[in-house]
């Protein structure tokens, strides 16, 4: 597959076959992927992996969040289940951690870098017939979630990305045409 194939063709996906994915395969994935620009050189990023029983209890965390979350006696239940279900249902998640630093410029640059390494993951991810999901619902900035999975203070999740082989790879989103985002001055 040609890059610009892959760039196109690559899609967000939602739903998963069992087949469990390897660490050895998102570690090869992540060596190449943190190949991305970076000013600085910061590298200001670390990922965790996280599959079977380990995601269960992250998602017992995700629905704890939640219920603590809604007030409403009567919805609590729900609302935890359906956080529950988000995170338990792909067959792996890898969260994507970066370290805030304290200088706004710098912050911001090392979430376009982060940014950059993430994308290069999907991608390449995609070129081994792994889809990818990168998610930001709010359960990722929940305390409950973030000591469930050992994030520090000072640190922050920019991506909660389901990783898994594609069950169902959906039809792609119109992007606008270039002559609609493009000047020549
Ligand atoms: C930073 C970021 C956060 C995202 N968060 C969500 C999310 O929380 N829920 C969701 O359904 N999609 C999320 N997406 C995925 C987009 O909805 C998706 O990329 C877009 O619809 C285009 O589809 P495609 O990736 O298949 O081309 C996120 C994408 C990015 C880059």
């Amino acid at each position: 597959m040609s890059l610009s194939t892959i760039i196109k063709e690559r899609r967000t996906v939602k739903r998963y076959k069992d087949t469990p994915v390897s660490v050895e395969l998102i570690q090869d994935l992540l060596e190449t992927a943190v190949w991305a620009p970076n000013h600085k050189m910061t590298q200001p990023w670390r990922f965790i992996f996280v599959q079977g029983d380990s995601l269960i209890s992250l998602a017992e965390a995700a629905r704890a969040a939640a219920m603590a979350k809604e007030k409403d006696p009567a919805k609590k239940e729900a609302a935890g289940q359906r956080e529950f279900n988000k995170i338990s249902t792909p067959p792996s998640i890898l969260l994507a951690v970066m370290k805030e630093d304290p200088n706004p410029v710098t912050r911001e640059e090392d979430f376009a870098a982060i940014s950059c390494v993430i994308h290069n993951f999907t991608l390449l991810a995609w070129e081994q017939g792994l889809g990818t999901f990168w998610a930001t619902y709010a359960t990722i900035f929940a305390k409950q979630f973030r000591e469930a999975c050992g994030v520090q203070l000072g640190e922050k999740i920019v991506g909660s990305i389901h990783v898994g082989y594609p069950d169902m790879i959906p039809n792609p989103r119109e992007r606008k045409s270039i002559e609609e985002i493009f000047t020549i001055l």
